[in-house]
């Protein structure tokens, strides 16, 4: 018998999204699996009608950080829209003040600068915090996963902002590789990033009405 589980089918249209501005925070570990639900979600936000140059895209350590890096990529495209700085605090990303140590991962920087238009400076409408955790020998894996997605929850929900939760929890490598569309053993799996794309887009213009 065929699963049931499973998102329904997205809207088809996203009447507003040239309008909507999104960031993605995503974990540098396990990048096999980071790159391509990254490049996942700016696929399909770019399908949905969000113009590439107004994705923005930062990194963290790991999925621990996930809960602060999206409250202060939130914070600071307020900041940024509410001033006339034309770079805020001479940052080269909304996250790190200059220091440039939250530059996104090159693959999907690319994915999502590639239209070359002038990027919005409005504040974010929604953001896709990405991380793949996988369990190991030890409870180090429990313990950062209800931590990170309590702390995602609550940066959602303290700020109004939606914050997609694009994280993986997986009990073996390839549950992870599956669930990011890259499936070893003729078995590739389907990109979450899809879906977490498609929910962003849903959920900030839900929040803009
Ligand atoms: O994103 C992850 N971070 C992980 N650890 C790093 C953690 O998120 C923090 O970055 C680190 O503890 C520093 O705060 C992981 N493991 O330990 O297995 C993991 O699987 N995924």
């Amino acid at each position: 018998m065929a699963s049931i589980k499973g998102p329904a089918p997205a809207p088809t249209s996203f009447p507003g999204a040239d309008k909507l501005r999104i960031g993605i925070v995503h974990a540098r570990w396990n990048e096999e699996c980071i790159t391509p639900l990254v490049n996942g979600s700016v696929e399909s936000m770019v399908k949905a009608g969000v113009r590439p140059e107004n994705i923005v895209i930062e990194s963290v350590p790991g999925s621990w950080e996930l809960p602060i890096g999206t409250s202060r990529m939130i914070a600071a495209s307020q900041v940024q829209a509410s001033s006339n700085v034309s770079d805020l605090m001479g940052a080269t990303s909304l996250l790190d003040g200059g220091s440039g140590t939250s530059t996104p991962a090159p693959a999907a920087a690319a994915a999502a600068s590639s239209s070359g238009g002038k990027a919005s400076r409005a504040a974010l409408d929604a953001v896709i915090s990405i991380g793949v955790l996988i369990k190991g020998s030890t409870m180090h894996f429990e313990y950062i996963s209800e931590s990170c997605c309590q702390g995602l929850m609550k940066v959602g929900l303290d700020t109004n902002v939606p914050v997609i939760l694009g994280v993986l929890t997986a009990l073996t490598e390839d549950q992870a590789l599956e669930r990011s569309g890259v499936g070893r053993n003729g078995n590739k799996g389907h990109n979450h990033g899809l879906d977490w794309g498609n929910a962003a887009v849903e959920m900030a213009l839900k929040a803009n009405k």
